[in-house]
């Protein structure tokens, strides 16, 4: 069954927004897992706006106390700065058991791109190796629309996670067969190469049953900004649950 993982960067939105410790993210985190998800996702940003340091060590701990999947996102080529470490540093101090590199730049609103993995490869090899070496599978962020896919198995990577922003877009614009058929010919140009397929961005309650029906063996979702928007409403344990019967259902 695919994996839910549930992005907690919106929970340290709010609380960095007054400064102080609420909402607290651990606590939120300890909700979904009591809620059924598998794992727990953050995408720290170098200008640390929304999970810090701190919130990364804590969220580790936890995780690993449960015995959950603790995925970590970022930059691979973004240098330290004073509050973020790095992500080669966070996963040495962490040990997640999954890093997952996403090539956004300082300026992104969010996450838009994934990987060019002819223009990064040789950038991307000794990053994948040394990541690999602190024992963390390495999934890299795909786009479903950019030939070569496959090279990110030559790399070294062990997943991508297919980028599915246009995918979201495409299913609130009533476009969602010609996007499925685009994702599911991407997961399956990479499974033929041996990786292991994850899917994020944008995914809600609303478009993941069809994606999950439509895109074959998704190992794994992360989802955050539609998960805690939902939660507002309907409190986090309800979503979460909500999610995880979407995902049962999708089988
Ligand atoms: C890689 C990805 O799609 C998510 O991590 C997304 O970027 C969330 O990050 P933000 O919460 O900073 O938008
Ligand atoms: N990798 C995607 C992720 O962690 C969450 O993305 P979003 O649901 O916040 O768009």
């Amino acid at each position: 069954m695919t994996a839910l993982s549930v992005n907690v960067n919106k929970i340290a939105v709010l609380r960095n927004s007054r400064g102080g410790g609420e909402p607290d993210v651990l606590r939120a985190a300890r909700t979904c897992l009591d809620a059924g998800a598998h794992g727990i996702t953050v995408h720290p940003r170098p200008d640390a706006r929304h999970i810090r340091d701190y919130d990364v060590f804590a969220l580790a701990e936890l995780a690993h106390a449960r015995g959950v999947e603790f995925n970590i996102e970022g930059n691979p080529f973004a240098p330290p700065r004073p509050g973020y470490p790095g992500l080669f540093e966070l996963c040495r101090r962490t040990s997640p058991a999954q890093a997952t590199l996403v090539p956004d730049g300082d300026d992104q609103l969010t996450s838009d791109h994934g990987f060019d993995f002819e223009r990064d490869a040789e950038r991307l090899r000794p990053r994948i190796a040394e990541l690999r070496e602190l024992g963390c599978r390495v999934s890299v962020f795909a786009d479903a629309d950019r030939d070569g896919i496959e090279r990110a198995a030559e790399l070294g990577a062990q997943r991508v996670e297919l980028y599915t922003g246009p995918y979201a877009e495409a299913f609130a614009a009533g476009r969602t067969d010609d996007a499925l058929a685009l994702f599911a010919g991407a997961a399956r140009r990479a499974q033929a190469v041996g990786l292991g397929v994850n899917a994020g961005h944008d995914l809600s309650q609303a478009n993941l049953g069809a994606f999950l029906r439509g895109v074959p063996q998704v190992l794994e979702v992360s989802i955050g900004h539609a998960l805690i928007s939902e939660a507002l409403y309907a409190g986090l344990d309800a979503t979460v649950r909500a999610y995880v019967e979407v995902i049962a259902k999708a089988r």
